[in-house]
């Protein structure tokens, strides 16, 4: 056990190493700042330290060493630069708390045992050779996560050390003062851990560093397969440890790894906004964060309205069950499926032979290459040639019939109509521009040529007023040659861009018939009420809207035939929440990013979109993907988020169907409350959040089913009063403290202190496949859970033991 002596020895320690840092920052500080203000210097120097030179071609190399040289002295200057800064701010982040945690290690065939202490970032002694601190993701520091004193081992390049962990031991340090020490044993730090689980939730995400449990340590660590899934419970530290993975991954590689070839993909942009300052606690630049939504929405451009995924959930959720509400969760289940995807490959090959849809080029009510022109010159192409390469050859041909009808305009009427409407200005201006033009990129012309004579007429016009005549005439024809080339820009630009093909057609004929689909795609297996399926489809498209569940396969079929575009710079892709999305879109996601790793994070418990993937049984699209070798699975049972009791609750709510182990904080059993009226809830709540207020809980969200019912509770909470209530909705940006009313589905991968479900009634949930969404909607709490429900309690509810809860 811990002594008076040991704690002193360590408090000494601590000054020491405070003391040393505090001495290196002061001595670095003049070093930063002078040196950025030599290469502020260099820069502005630059051509006065090289000689210009270039009349012989020895001049000429010297100049071109020399120039050479005051560049390599530069980068130098500034990489030693962004060095020492990067030291210097990792000293400045370690002050407060040089370290939290250490190890003695003995390795075996050695007499003695080393002291390593760990922290988030490495300090080394002044001589440059001992680390006074390691950086948690140094190899060594692996096995404080890994095991307890005893036996240990640890990964090297050059192969696996083994030795004996002599002791473990957990310093929790603020502003250079030792606050508390644990020795540990078993597992790392339970008492570490209930301290740092037990406090308030906050506006953001914090680091787990210092208290990284072993299973969450080989997610962060795992290195080895092309994809990593994480199916993890609720509150399991999946978004944790994707986020301290991504910081070990650009310490491990940081040589060719940057933070912009890392992309998150979150649910939505609230949560962007609440795990954005992990990474930079960590001495991180952040990752590039989306949502697959603005993914689509960027790559759809302008084409079609896309509805957002949270309409379609709203829609699904306050539908009612009529016949049009089955034949959208059919649709969206069949578009989401991996058959979807064959079909559409199908198609391609199928669109190979015959059945491609074009967009004739028209110009001025004039059609001036058909659809049917350009499908017989695409079909007339070798049938061997991929389609997305016949795309080209087609775009090609166009761009070259478009320069012939180009010059063919320039006699037509509408030219000489333009002409006469110039003014005299507007020739003067066309004409000094066109001069300009021709000295800046005589090539921006293909009709040098001619334009070189009617310069030389110009000049001539100046010194005599013998060729004006010429210079008129050509002078004409230039300007007849520049208004055709300004409106055929468009056109040219147009086919640059491949809007020859009828994109939306192609997707359009998809949805025709039945028969033709068979026929164009070899399905077998259509979805029940496949017209209906149809119809609605076509009808959207025909409005210039897109389904979000047909989003994917849109942008999917228009890649395969206008070829892919491809992001090879994206080196590792995170995918959270990863059962709400579908085969469909993983299938893309490869496509997209063909050099990149994937990790995905998620929990089909939680699957709360029509089209989620299981994400670990053996039958997930999800394993197959990348193919079994080069997968890796790893579940997390242990929920670190709520309290025991609540775990216990919202456990059964799933039947206990996934194992779920509560970490051992003890909290207040959930509370239910039956109301008798709308106003008596609101006056309840209102009362039960003035009450923990009063406990200290500072994160406190009323979560309701749907958007619809969120509007509805913040109106009712508001008229009784309700003050600082905010109201979330998808476009809230940011993740803010305080009391809010937030629908489950955007409370995803969030948490509170307390937690207020409005209206846990069978009104509100009854279907079976809302289940998923009323645990999600619990599992948000970390202290408190309280549920109201006017009526009947939800099914879900009703089954559960009575001893779970306290009832009122
Ligand atoms: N090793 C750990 N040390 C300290 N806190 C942890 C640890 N692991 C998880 N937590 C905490 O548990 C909570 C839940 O973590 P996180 O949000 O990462 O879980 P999740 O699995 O992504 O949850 P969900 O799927 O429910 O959204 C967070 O407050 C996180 O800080």
């Amino acid at each position: 056990m811990l002594n008076a002596k040991d704690w002193q020895h360590e408090q000494e320690r601590l000054d020491l190493i405070t003391e040393k840092l505090l001495s290196r920052i002061a001595e670095l500080e003049p070093e930063v700042t002078g040196l950025s203000d030599q290469v502020r210097d260099i820069r502005k120097r630059f051509w006065e330290e090289v000689t210009v030179n270039t009349s012989t071609d020895e001049d000429f190399e010297e100049t071109f060493y020399s120039i050479k040289q005051q560049e390599a002295v530069l980068s130098e200057r500034e990489r030693s630069h962004r060095q020492r800064m990067q030291r210097w701010k990792s000293m400045k982040r370690m002050l407060p708390s040089p370290y939290f945690g250490r190890i003695d290690f003995q390795e075996d065939g050695l007499s003695s045992s080393e002291q390593i202490y760990i922290g988030v970032s490495s300090f080394v002694d002044e001589d440059g050779m001992g680390f006074l601190v390691y950086d948690w993701r140094t190899p060594i520091a692996s096995m404080y996560y890994d095991y307890s004193p005893g036996a240990a081992s640890y990964e090297t390049p050059g192969g696996q050390i083994n030795g004996a962990m002599m002791l473990k031991r957990q310093y929790q340090i603020r502003d250079g003062k030792l606050q508390n020490l644990f020795d540990t044993s078993l597992t790392i730090g339970d008492e570490l851990l209930q301290q740092v689980l037990g406090k308030g939730a906050d506006a953001q995400m914090k680091s787990i560093v210092a208290t990284i449990q072993k299973e969450q340590n080989a997610i962060i660590r795992n290195d080895k397969s092309r994809m990593l899934i994480v199916q993890g419970a609720a509150g399991s530290g999946k978004t944790s440890a994707a986020l301290q993975r991504a910081a070990y991954l650009m310490y491990k590689y940081r040589d060719s790894l940057k933070a912009d070839q890392i992309v998150l993909f979150s649910p939505n942009s609230m949560f962007n906004s609440y795990v954005s300052t992990v990474l930079p606690e960590l001495g991180e630049e952040n990752m590039q964060q989306t949502t697959f939504q603005e993914y689509l929405s960027y790559w759809l451009g302008s084409t079609l309205r896309l509805e957002d995924p949270f309409d379609q959930m709203e829609f699904l959720l306050t539908a009612k069950p009529t016949q049009g509400y089955e034949v959208r969760l059919k649709g969206i289940q069949y578009k989401s499926s991996e058959a979807f995807l064959k079909a559409l490959q199908c198609y391609a090959l199928w669109l190979g032979k015959e059945g491609m849809l074009f967009r004739g080029i028209s110009f001025r009510d004039r059609e001036l290459i058909s659809a049917e022109q350009m499908k017989s010159k695409f079909y007339s192409y070798d049938s061997s040639i991929r389609l997305a390469n016949r795309v080209v050859l087609l775009r090609d041909w166009l761009l070259k019939e478009l320069n012939l009808l180009e010059r063919k305009e320039q006699e037509a009427y509408w030219v000489q109509d333009e002409l006469d409407y110039l003014d005299n200005d507007q020739y003067a201006a066309v004409y000094s521009e066109l001069l300009k033009k021709y000295r800046r990129e005589e090539a921006v012309f293909d009709f040098t040529e001619q334009y070189v004579e009617a310069y030389g007429e110009f000049r001539g016009k100046e010194q005599g007023e013998e060729n004006v005549f010429d210079f008129v005439e050509q002078e004409e024809e230039l300007l007849r040659r520049i208004i055709v080339k300004e409106h055929f820009k468009p056109l040219k630009r147009d086919v640059k861009k491949l809007m020859f093909i009828d994109v939306i057609g192609l997707y359009h004929q998809l949805f025709e018939d039945d028969a033709p689909y068979r026929k164009m795609t070899n399905e077998t297996e259509l979805p029940e009420s496949w017209r209906e399926i149809c119809m609605l489809t076509r009808e959207k498209l025909n409005r210039h809207e897109l389904f979000y569940e047909d989003a994917t396969p849109f942008l999917y079929l228009k890649e395969l035939v206008e070829g892919a575009r491809t992001n090879t710079e994206v080196r590792h892709i995170f995918v959270d929440e990863g059962q709400d999305y579908s085969p469909f879109q993983y299938a893309f996601l490869k496509k997209l990013f063909p050099r990149a790793r994937m990790t995905v994070l998620g929990d089909f418990s939680q699957a709360i979109f029509a089209q989620a993937t299981n994400l670990h049984e053996a039958d997930s699209p999800l394993l197959r993907l990348y193919g079994e070798d080069e997968t890796s699975l790893i579940r997390l049972v242990r929920s670190y988020r709520s309290t025991r009791e609540i775990v216990e609750f919202t456990k059964l709510l799933l039947h206990g169907g996934e194992e779920i182990v509560p970490f051992n904080r003890s909290g207040r059993k959930p509370l239910l409350l039956k109301v008798g009226s709308g106003e008596e809830r609101a006056t309840r709540i209102i009362k039960d959040i003035t009450q923990l207020k009063a406990e200290g809980f500072d994160s406190i969200a009323v979560i309701t089913k749907t958007a619809a019912e969120s509007h509805e509770a913040y109106e009712a909470l508001k008229t009784k009063g309700c003050e600082g209530l905010r109201l979330i909705t998808k476009e809230t940006l940011t993740f803010e403290k305080g009391v809010m009313v937030i629908p489950a589905y955007l409370a995803k991968g969030v948490e509170f202190d307390a937690v207020l479900i409005y209206d846990a009634s069978s009104q509100v949930y009854s279907r079976e496949s809302e289940r998923k969404l009323f645990y999600t909607a619990c599992t948000r709490a970390m202290h408190r859970l309280l549920l109201y429900a006017l009526g009947e309690w939800a099914p879900y509810v009703l089954e559960l033991d009575t001893s779970l809860y306290e009832l009122e």
